[in-house]
C-alpha cells in the first residue's frame, strides 16, 4: 500500500540505447542477448529479404499455428530457445488496429495470452489510437531535423499540460526471452521477420528510423540497430504468467521524440490496447521541441551524461547538463535530498521521522527541479502523510492533485491513482487514516530498557 515509485517505473521504462540496452535495468541486454547461450538447433528458415513482400515469402495461413490461432497472419520463422522445449516465433497480424499491423517475438502461448487483450478482442478500442499514418484528429506537432540530434518532434500549437499529444500501438513487441534464450544471429532474423511482416507504410515508417550513426549495415542489422536505439522496456501484465520477462517494444512515431532530461512530456503503457500514450506534463509552446527523458531523471547530473553517453551515444547537451557549476551543484543537492526523503517517507518503522512537511519539501523540490512528471509521487506521500497523522482535509487535498498531475505520467489505471482516488472519497478509511500515529503510538513501542521495581 505505500506509494509507488516512479523511480522504479522508470528504471523499468528506458528507451534502449545504442549498443547497450533499452531496457531499463539490464543495460547489459538492449537486443544483445546473452552471447554466450547454447546454440539451440536451427529449425527453419532462409533469411527473410526485406524487398520481397510477405507473401513471397511466406505462407499466410498456412501452417498448424495460425489454424489454432487465425489472428495471425504469418508464425514463421521458429527457432528453439536454449532453455526450455518451447519455440520462439514471430507472430504478425496484419489487421491489427485498423489495418496497421504488429508483429511479435515469443512463444505460442504468451502470443495467445497477448491476443486475448482487449486491443485484440474488441478492435474499436485500437481503431483511431494512431493518428500517424491514416490521421482523423489534426497533429499538434511537426517533424523537424534539430542540428545535433537528427529528427525530432516540434509543437505546432499551444498544448495544454495533461493533453494527449500522441499514442502509438505496439509495432514489434519481442519477449525478452528471445534475447536471452536464442543466439543473436537467431533473434535478429526474427526481429526483421517481424518488421518485414508489417503492411508497407507501417514497415517503412519502421525501416525510416534512426541508427544512431547512420553506417551501412545489412538489413538484418539495421533492424537490429533500429531496435537497440528506438525500443522501450514494457514490463508484464499483472495477469501474465511470466513475471520475470518484460518486452522490447518498437513504436515509430514515437521513436522520434529525442530526450532532455526536464522533459515536457512523459509516456505510459497500456496493456489493455498495446498502446503507448504521450502526454505533456507542462504547457509547451508552438516552435518549443516535444521532449521525453529516456532515463530515470532522479540521477544527479554526472550520472545521467555518463548514462546518455555509454547507452545511446550522444553527449547530453540539455539545460540541466550544461548549466554553471553553481546552478549543477544546487540541482545535484536537490537531486540526493528527493532521494533521501523519499526512502524516509517510505519507512513505516515507529522510529521513522516521516510527517508532512517532509512530503511539502519533496513537493518543493520537484517543482524547484522542474520534474513535472514526478510532481505526483510527492502529492502521493503529502496525502498519505497528512491523512497519517489524521488531517483528512489536506490529505484530501493532495489525493486530489496526485490524481490530476499522476494521469498524463501513469495513466489512470495505475494502482497510485486508483489508490489516491480511494483516499479522496473517504480518507477516514482508508488505510493510510492515522496510520502514522497508530504506528507510533502504544505503550510496547516506547518502553525501552525500564527497570522494573517490583
Ligand atoms: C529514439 S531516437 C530519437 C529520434 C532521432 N533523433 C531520429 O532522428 O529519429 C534516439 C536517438 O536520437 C538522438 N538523440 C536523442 N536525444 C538526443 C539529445 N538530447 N541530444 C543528441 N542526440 C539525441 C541520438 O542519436 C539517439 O540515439
Amino acid at each position: 500500500h505505500e506509494a509507488h515509485h516512479n523511480h522504479d517505473h522508470l528504471a523499468h521504462a528506458e528507451i534502449c540505447g545504442q549498443g547497450g540496452s533499452i531496457i531499463p535495468g539490464s543495460e547489459t541486454l538492449c537486443g544483445q542477448g546473452v552471447a554466450d547461450a547454447v546454440k539451440p538447433q536451427k529449425v527453419i528458415l532462409s533469411e527473410p529479404e526485406a524487398e520481397k513482400s510477405p507473401e513471397s515469402t511466406n505462407q499466410k495461413n498456412g501452417n498448424n499455428d495460425s489454424q489454432k490461432h487465425p489472428i495471425w497472419e504469418y508464425t514463421t520463422p521458429c527457432f528453439n530457445s536454449s532453455k526450455s522445449k518451447s519455440e520462439i516465433c514471430v507472430f504478425s497480424d496484419v489487421d491489427f488496429a485498423d489495418g496497421r499491423g504488429t508483429s511479435f517475438v515469443m512463444t505460442e502461448s504468451r502470443a495467445a495470452h497477448l491476443a486475448k487483450y482487449p486491443a485484440f478482442t474488441n478492435p474499436e478500442l485500437v481503431k483511431n489510437v494512431n493518428q500517424d499514418l491514416k490521421r482523423t484528429i489534426p497533429a499538434k506537432y511537426d517533424m523537424k531535423e534539430f542540428p545535433g540530434k537528427g529528427m525530432g518532434l516540434v509543437a505546432t500549437e499551444h498544448i495544454k499540460r495533461g493533453d494527449l499529444i500522441m499514442a502509438n500501438t505496439a509495432s514489434l513487441i519481442i519477449d525478452y526471452r528471445a534475447f536471452e534464450e536464442l543466439t543473436k544471429e537467431e533473434y535478429t532474423q526474427l526481429q526483421a521477420a517481424g518488421v518485414d511482416y508489417l503492411p508497407k507504410a507501417h514497415r517503412d515508417a519502421v525501416l525510416a528510423l534512426s541508427t544512431h550513426d547512420g553506417a551501412d549495415r545489412t538489413h538484418i542489422e539495421r533492424v537490429d540497430k533500429i531496435a537497440a536505439t528506438n525500443s522501450f522496456d514494457i514490463d508484464p501484465d499483472e495477469d501474465d504468467e511470466i513475471q520475470d520477462h518484460g518486452f522490447y517494444v518498437l513504436f515509430p512515431e514515437i521513436a522520434r521524440m529525442n530526450h532532455d532530461c526536464r522533459p515536457n512530456a512523459d509516456y505510459f503503457f497500456d496493456h489493455d490496447t498495446l498502446a503507448q500514450y504521450i502526454h505533456a506534463i507542462r504547457d509547451i509552446f508552438p516552435g518549443e521541441e516535444i521532449t521525453l527523458s529516456y532515463i530515470n531523471p532522479v540521477m544527479k547530473r554526472k550520472a545521467r551524461v555518463d548514462k546518455l553517453q555509454r547507452i545511446w551515444g550522444f553527449q547530453c547537451g540539455c539545460r540541466s547538463c550544461t548549466q554553471d557549476k553553481v546552478r549543477v551543484e544546487a540541482s545535484d543537492l536537490r537531486i540526493r535530498r528527493i532521494k533521501e526523503l523519499s526512502n524516509e517517507l517510505q519507512d513505516w518503522e515507529p522510529q521513522s521521522r516521516a510527517n508532512p512537511a517532509m512530503a511539502e519539501l519533496m513537493i518543493s523540490l520537484y517543482e524547484q527541479e522542474k520534474l513535472w512528471g514526478s510532481l505526483y509521487e510527492a502529492y502521493v506521500f503529502a496525502a498519505i502523510e497528512y491523512n497519517g497523522v489524521g488531517d483528512p482535509w489536506t490529505a484530501t487535498k493532495y489525493a486530489g492533485l496526485a490524481v490530476e498531475w499522476g494521469i498524463p505520467v501513469v495513466g489512470p489505471k495505475d494502482e497510485d491513482m486508483v489508490e489516491m482516488a480511494k483516499l479522496a472519497e473517504d480518507p477516514w478509511g482508508h488505510w493510510s487514516w492515522l496510520k502514522r500515529s497508530k504506528v507510533r503510538g502504544g505503550w510496547g513501542k516506547r518502553q525501552r530498557d525500564v527497570v522494573d521495581d517490583d
